[in-house]
């Protein structure tokens, strides 16, 4: 059996990890975890820790990193036979620790767009809430307005996506991320991209992941999109 792959993906909100996580997740069969869709699924079903992360969402502040590692921990001991990428989880220096406790990582992407850029995408992000589907009103519209392309059913805003707890979790991020950069930097597996446009970051990943990834190769899968 091919040896199996680790890695995570930074950035801040409205960064691109989810787009960018289905486009590796389709061209490189891993598993794609999304910690914010952990975390809406527990708040959906009003779990324990879903009912305590709500209440720091709402505020546009991130969920103590207990309440996340508990969450987080027994899905990856449930993926132990499978590659995967987990994308917005570390988000804090005690949330790496925890990972690292648990797993050894092959890379760390960091994501690094700028402000404005991000301010903008949020703004137009719709989501379907029960596939995680990801759409942007004007970079990847659905076919019919605030409409899932795949079920039919109507895609929402998330809440903390309104401006007002918005530029609380553009702030928090900054702050709390540069530790968790410097972990990943010191280990010597940190991948940083800077660009606007995902189109633009999505070939230098995708060329990354291709020599890191040798079971599957193809340079076809690089082209700027997906
Ligand atoms: N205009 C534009 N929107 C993008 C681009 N990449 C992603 N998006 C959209 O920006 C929003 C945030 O992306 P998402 O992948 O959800 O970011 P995350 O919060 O880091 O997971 C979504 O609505 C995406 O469809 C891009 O290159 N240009
Ligand atoms: N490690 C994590 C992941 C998500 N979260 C919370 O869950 C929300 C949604 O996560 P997400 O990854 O889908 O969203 P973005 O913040 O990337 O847009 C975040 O804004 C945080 O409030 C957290 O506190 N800690």
């Amino acid at each position: 059996m091919s040896k199996l792959f680790r890695a995570v993906i930074m950035g801040p909100p409205g960064s691109g990890k989810g787009t960018i996580s289905e486009r590796i997740a389709h061209n490189f069969g891993l598993k794609h975890l999304s910690s914010g869709d952990f975390v809406r699924e527990n708040i959906s079903a009003k779990t324990e820790a879903g009912v305590l992360a709500k209440t720091y969402i709402k505020k546009g502040l991130l969920v103590p990193d207990h309440v996340m590692t508990r969450l987080l921990l027994p899905r990856l001991v449930e993926m132990t036979k499978y590659s995967w990428l987990l994308d917005g989880f570390p988000r804090t220096l005690a949330q790496a620790e925890a990972l690292n406790s648990a797993c050894d990582l092959d890379i760390a992407i960091n994501l690094n767009i700028p402000l404005e850029t991000l301010k903008e995408r949020l703004r137009h992000r719709w989501i379907h809430p029960a596939s995680g589907r990801v759409y942007n009103m004007c970079f990847n519209p659905p076919r019919v307005q605030e409409i899932d392309d795949i079920t039919g059913e109507p895609l929402i805003q998330q809440e903390d996506d309104r401006p007002e707890a918005l530029v609380a979790r553009l702030r928090h991020y900054k702050d709390v991320a540069k530790p968790v950069i410097d972990f990943y930097k010191a280990k010597g597996i940190l991948y940083t991209y800077s660009d606007t446009e995902t189109d633009q970051i999505w070939p230098n990943i995708c060329t990354l992941l291709s020599t890191r990834i040798p079971t599957i190769q193809s340079d076809a899968r690089c082209a700027s999109t997906p």
